[in-house]
């Protein structure tokens, strides 16, 4: 473990030596989901089926039926895709990746004091630091109680976009901060077109009469995106006979999520009862479709499940994307009750807080 104090004190000594005195808790448990099982251990070297995610070529997605046609699959049998010719510029990216991995490697003291003690409810913090589990309120701290034995092995950091123009006044002075704000607003601004690009053409996959709602606007919001950065421990032999997560199974509540990884293994998604590994592919980024996309498509496209396993070779970082439905715009399909984006989150932090996981899209199903 590189810089073993810039790690949260639970990660640093094995798992079977941790004590069970932690405070932070939550688990966003997918009720889908079975327990761990000692042949289910989330670890790298397992046989899984090697992947085989679809690719599609962001230039051709608009004009070009047969990657319409492309698309439209992907969207409906794998509810995740690589994306090629997505016009990011891969100096941005791992620019990004860099600057990231130095404000990880801070102390863990360091980055709780610089991260947590910024916001307040009315204005909450343009970037808060997280750890053990991803389930967090809409301004960015752990939402509920994390079963110490389910401990997701990941910290983060997450970014309000629309709050890193005030956080220029906050960081001014601090050089490393200011450079991973400027990144983060150009990698943002690009997201945000992707998101944009990729959501037009999937309406035309879905022949969607966009009459059906005030305007596309309501279904896709720029200013709901956010960004979370992730860094996810090199694990420890001892820590091989445990059941370790990197993050554990869920679906994204995002109308889409955009993803960049660095070259180390630890994404899954799941399909056909089968987990699939997504390799890391240097420039090509992965769109996934969350809650809301399914429920706007009514339920013809998929949310997809997926997780992270711990690496035991490496650490691995990534950095996605989510943008979601304008809060109150409201979503119509058959097969769902009317809802706003804001019902669902609020459902979505009830259930973490009451049952310890999120129930989702089955709250607002018809019967
Ligand atoms: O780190 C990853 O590859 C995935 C993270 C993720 O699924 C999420 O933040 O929702
Ligand atoms: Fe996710």
């Amino acid at each position: 473990m590189n810089h073993p104090e810039s790690y949260p004190p639970v990660f640093r000594k094995p798992i079977s030596e941790s004590d069970d005195q932690v405070t932070i808790t939550t688990t966003l448990k997918n009720p889908e989901e079975e327990e761990p099982k000692r042949d289910d251990i989330f670890l790298q070297d397992s046989s899984d089926p090697v992947e085989v995610v679809p690719v599609i070529d962001l230039q051709d997605i608009i004009t070009n039926l047969e990657q319409q046609h492309q698309l439209e699959e992907a969207c409906r049998d794998w509810g995740i895709f690589r994306l090629v010719n997505h016009g990011v510029p891969l100096k941005l990216i791992s620019q990004l990746q860099d600057q990231a991995q130095k404000i990880f490697s801070m102390s863990f003291e360091a980055k709780q004091t610089l991260f947590n003690n910024n916001g307040s409810s009315s204005t909450p913090a343009a970037v808060s630091y997280f750890w053990g589990t991803p389930a967090l309120t809409p301004s960015g701290s752990v939402l509920g109680k994390v079963d110490p034995k389910k401990i997701n092995w990941v910290e983060g950091l997450n970014v309000l976009l629309s709050q890193l123009s005030d956080y220029h006044d906050q960081v001014s002075g601090d050089t490393m901060l200011d450079s991973f704000r400027v990144l983060l607003e150009e990698y943002g601004g690009h997201m945000a077109r992707l998101a944009r690009e990729i959501f037009e053409a999937i309406l035309k996959t879905l022949n969607m009469d966009s009459k059906q709602y005030n305007s596309k606007s309501q279904l896709l919001s720029e200013s709901t995106g956010f960004v979370r950065v992730y860094r996810y421990p090199k694990i420890s032999k001892a820590d091989e006979e445990e059941a370790v997560i990197g993050m554990q199974v869920h679906t994204d509540s995002s109308v889409i999520s955009i993803l960049n990884q660095n070259q180390v293994d630890g994404l899954e998604v799941f399909k056909d009862d089968k987990w699939f590994h997504v390799r890391p592919i240097l420039n090509e980024l992965i769109v996934n479709l969350g809650d809301m996309m399914q429920a706007i498509s009514n339920d013809e496209y998929v949310s997809v499940k997926h997780r992270v396993k711990a690496n035991k070779h490496d650490e691995r970082f990534s950095i996605c994307y989510f943008m979601f439905p304008a809060e109150d715009g409201v979503i119509r399909s058959s097969k769902y009750k009317p809802f706003t984006y804001k019902d669902f989150q609020a459902q979505v932090q009830h259930d973490v807080k009451t049952l310890g996981f999120k129930v989702g899209l089955e709250r607002f199903k018809n019967p």
